[in-house]
C-alpha cells in the first residue's frame, strides 16, 4: 500500500496570477486587475444585476452595519441587494466558486484566517457617488480585503464618471476607471477610498468583503 505523505497531500502549487496580486497588496495596498473573471461570467453577473434592477429589488444602501445602519444619499447614493450564497443561482455560484479558490489560496500562502465573505450587487444611478471612506466599521473590523468587480459593459466611457479613487497614505491618489470586468482588490481597514459621481449612465458592480473570525 502506498502512503501520502503529509507534505504531499499539502497542495502546495503556485499561482502566477495570484501571486500578482498578492505582490501588489503586500506592496502597495491594492491591485488592480482586467482578467480576473472570465468576461462570459461578467456579461451573465451584469444580466442578473440587470433584473434586479428592473424587478426594483435593489434597495437604497445604508452607512454602517446592523447596529448602526442610516440611509444618507450625501455620503452614498448607489443601491444593493446582498448575494445570499445559499440561495446563489449558477452564475453566483460560478461566482463564489472562484472567490474560494483566491480565499483558500490566500489563507494557505499568506496565513491570513479568512473564514467568511460577503458580496453584495451594486447600482450607482447618475448623479450618485460614495464620499470618502473606509470600509471598516467602528464596532466590527472583521473585514480584511475588499474587492470590487465592475459590471459595465463595452459601451462604458471614461466620461461617464463613477471613477474609483484611491487613496494610499502618504502617496499620489490613484483613478481607477469602472471598466467592464476590472476587478480592485484593496485592503479594508487602511485604505481611504471614493466613488466619484457618476455623470451619465448607470455604474454596476458587485463588491464584497473577506472577512475573518
Ligand atoms: O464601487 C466601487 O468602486 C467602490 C464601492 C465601495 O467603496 C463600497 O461599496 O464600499
Ligand atoms: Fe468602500
Amino acid at each position: 500500500m502506498t502512503k501520502t505523505l503529509l507534505t504531499e497531500a499539502i497542495s502546495s502549487e503556485e499561482n502566477p496570477f495570484y501571486e500578482l496580486i498578492i505582490s501588489d497588496i503586500l506592496e502597495q495596498g491594492f491591485s488592480i486587475c482586467d482578467t480576473f473573471f472570465e468576461e462570459s461570467l461578467v456579461d451573465l453577473l451584469r444580466i442578473d444585476l440587470k433584473a434586479l434592477y428592473n424587478q426594483s429589488d435593489l434597495k437604497k444602501a445604508a452607512i454602517g452595519n446592523k447596529l448602526n445602519e442610516s440611509i444618507e444619499k450625501n455620503i452614498r447614493g448607489d443601491y444593493i441587494q446582498w448575494i445570499d450564497e445559499l440561495k446563489a443561482n449558477s452564475v453566483e455560484k460560478c461566482f463564489f466558486k472562484q472567490i474560494h479558490h483566491f480565499k483558500d489560496y490566500l489563507n494557505r500562502t499568506c496565513f491570513m484566517g479568512l473564514l467568511h465573505q460577503e458580496f453584495h450587487y451594486a447600482m450607482y444611478p447618475k448623479g450618485t457617488f460614495y464620499q470618502k471612506h473606509i470600509d471598516t466599521f467602528q464596532n466590527d473590523d472583521r473585514r480584511k480585503l475588499s474587492m470590487v468587480c465592475y459590471l459595465n459593459d463595452n459601451s462604458w466611457k471614461t466620461t461617464n464618471g463613477g471613477e474609483l479613487v484611491l487613496y494610499p497614505k502618504g502617496k499620489e491618489r490613484i483613478t481607477i476607471y469602472p471598466l467592464p470586468g476590472r476587478v480592485v482588490i484593496f485592503e479594508s481597514q487602511v485604505l481611504e477610498h471614493e466613488v466619484k459621481e457618476v455623470l451619465k449612465e448607470e455604474r454596476l458592480s458587485i463588491t464584497g468583503w473577506l472577512k475573518t473570525r
